[in-house]
């Protein structure tokens, strides 16, 4: 009635309806905002438009979007989806629909980070985070008899996805959880240390491989960390199924972007794209399933909890050797890249900033002042600039460059009409790059994220997300975040423990038309794990800008 009232006394000629009675009313074409519905002062009248009046790209009749993904013919690239963000938010604003994509639902790239809180405060019990139907059907119909009803986390929605993740939440996201891994975290850290220091050249520059010695770093934690297996990943020689698996993953991510926006033939018959994809899968499972049975036969049911990995931990508690295992193939298909391509892209992002670099050994040297000072905890804990260095490059070139939202109802997006079972692409690479929202955007500022900066009091706590939030948050955060941590406060000792630090280039050498790990950092967060691969728990907090 309040409302009510208030329009009254507006004396405004049309009626008015609270946006949550809209579906019974299409006949009003104005309504408030369920903000100003709930608050019932302050009305704030917004026209709400129709769906079909959201700007975008149009489709061709027969042919949709999809041929904007045809080399030479579209202007799409989907190795540069980084770059039609950017086109398609210059081209027409906060809130662009991509339709007419054959076998998929309508996509909505949504740029403004008030719309991306509100999609994530209304989210209900089971968040649906649409992609990889691939995987999906990998888990669900081609390998049903391994899966069964437990698909684990990634490409899993509803109730089966809700089973899954509130038995393992607790055990991955308690914050106390990560630091009982905190040792062997240190031990792989230093073991990649030891073994870069003789890979530098005499202009102290990186080999060319260089991301892949940091994959084998990420794959070497994990396995401590999942399994309490070492693996061997940084041994001279590591095991011949290390490197396959790496370039398994590699693979895999390689080829979600191609199955998921190019034209689906792959549900038609098995396209190369797909028989790669699928072969790059299998041998993912092939190989995490013989680590996997190895910590099985490791695990003694009387241990302690911190002497347990987490799938031994699931185990323990769940008695399900099924769920433990699905588990851990979740945690490597998703839990390498990530980590890896956010360390290449921080070693760069100092290499390229050597002032940055020059503080962040400054505030090492403080913390760790003597060549035998140990790195712990809570000695991490102070090290706000290293934890600003690895915001600030999250910031520049999130790993996961969108994220996203399937709406389980009807609802309002940035003024629009928004049917069930739209797609909603947050973002997030594209506005964290704006002045609108981070000033001096495209400088190399970590300050910024420090408590006492000036900068950090502007930030819209929803325009940089690197980890995801609410239910579906990303499950390895806590780890990811103690590895990517302790190797940042490693590496730079690499030039030894003798205390003598220089800055170090972490640039790759300026290879013979071979990839060089500058061009895979600038790219690194769209080409391959960068679309809205799967991921996503530290629900029901509002992010801190700190
Ligand atoms: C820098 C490293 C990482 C980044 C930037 C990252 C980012 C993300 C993002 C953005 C999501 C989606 C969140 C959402 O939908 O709200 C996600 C989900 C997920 N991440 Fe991560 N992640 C990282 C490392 C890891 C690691 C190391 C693991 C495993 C140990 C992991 C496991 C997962 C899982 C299982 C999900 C799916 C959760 C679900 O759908 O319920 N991530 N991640």
């Amino acid at each position: 009635m309040a409302i009510l009232k208030s329009f009254l006394e507006l004396n405004r000629p049309f009626k008015v309806i609270c946006k949550r009675c809209l579906n019974s009313s299409a006949q009003f074409t104005d309504v408030l905002t369920s903000e100003t519905c709930e608050v019932g002062e302050s009305a704030q009248i917004k026209k709400i438009k129709p769906y079909e009046d959201i700007p975008g790209p149009k489709p061709l009749p027969l042919l949709g979007n999809n041929w904007r993904f045809i080399p030479y013919i579209g202007d799409f690239q989907i190795e540069h989806i980084d770059k039609v963000s950017k086109k398609l938010y210059t081209k027409y604003g906060k809130l662009v629909k991509v339709g007419g994509l054959f076998g998929r639902p309508d996509m909505l790239f949504l740029f403004d980070p008030d719309e991306i809180e509100k999609v994530f405060r209304k989210e209900d019990a089971l968040p649906l985070r649409p992609s990889m139907p691939s995987l999906n059907y990998y888990k669900h119909n081609l390998r049903k008899e391994f899966f069964g009803d437990l698909g684990g986390v990634i490409s899993v929605h509803g109730q089966n996805w809700q089973k899954f993740r509130s038995k393992v939440n607790q055990i991955m996201l308690q914050p106390r959880s990560a630091k009982m891994y905190a040792q062997v975290i240190l031990e792989t850290a230093e073991k990649f240390v030891e073994r870069i220091g003789g890979l530098r050249n005499d202009a102290s520059e990186m080999p060319d491989n260089f991301l892949n010695e940091i994959h084998r770093w990420s794959l070497e934690s994990l396995a401590r960390i999942a399994l309490d297996i070492k693996m061997g990943c940084l041994e001279e020689h590591p095991p011949a199924d290390t490197q396959r698996l790496i370039d398994a993953i590699n693979t895999f991510f390689i080829n979600v972007p191609i199955l998921e926006l190019k034209i689906p033939f792959w549900r038609v018959f098995p396209t190369s794209t797909f028989n790669r994809y699928i072969e790059a899968l299998d041998s993912i499972r092939e190989i995490c399933l013989k680590y996997i049975n190895k910590s099985m036969d490791n695990l003694n049911l009387e241990a302690n909890d911190d002497q347990l990995s987490v799938m031994q931990k699931v185990l323990k508690r769940e008695n399900n050797v099924k769920l433990a295992s699905i588990l851990a193939l979740d945690l490597f298909l998703v839990g390498v890249d990530t980590t890896s391509n956010a360390v290449a892209s921080i070693l760069y992002q100092l290499s390229i900033n050597p002032k940055k670099q020059q503080l962040l050994h400054e505030e090492l040297d403080r913390i760790l002042p003597n060549a035998d000072s140990k790195l712990t905890i809570d000695k991490l804990d102070e090290m706000s600039y290293l934890k600003a260095c690895i915001k600030e490059t999250m910031r520049m070139f999130p790993v996961v460059i969108g994220n996203g939202r399937q709406t389980s109802s009807d609802c309002v997006i940035g003024g629009y009409n928004v049917p069930k079972g739209v797609q909603i692409v947050f973002q997030h690479f594209v506005i964290s790059n704006q002045e609108e929202f981070f000033s001096e955007s495209d400088k190399f500022l970590p300050e910024r994220w420090l408590k006492e900066c000036q900068m950090t009091k502007t930030h819209h706590p929803f325009a940089c997300l690197p980890f995801g939030f609410g239910k579906r948050m990303c499950l390895g955060k806590r780890f990811a975040e103690l590895e990517i941590q302790t190797l940042l406060a490693t590496v730079p000792q690499s030039h030894g423990k003798r205390r003598t630090r220089q800055r170090v280039d972490w640039n790759a050498r300026r290879g013979q038309g071979n990839v060089q790990i500058a061009d895979v950092t600038e790219s690194l967060s769209t080409e391959n794990s960068g679309w809205n691969y799967d991921r996503p728990l530290r629900s029901e907090q509002t992010p801190t800008a700190t």
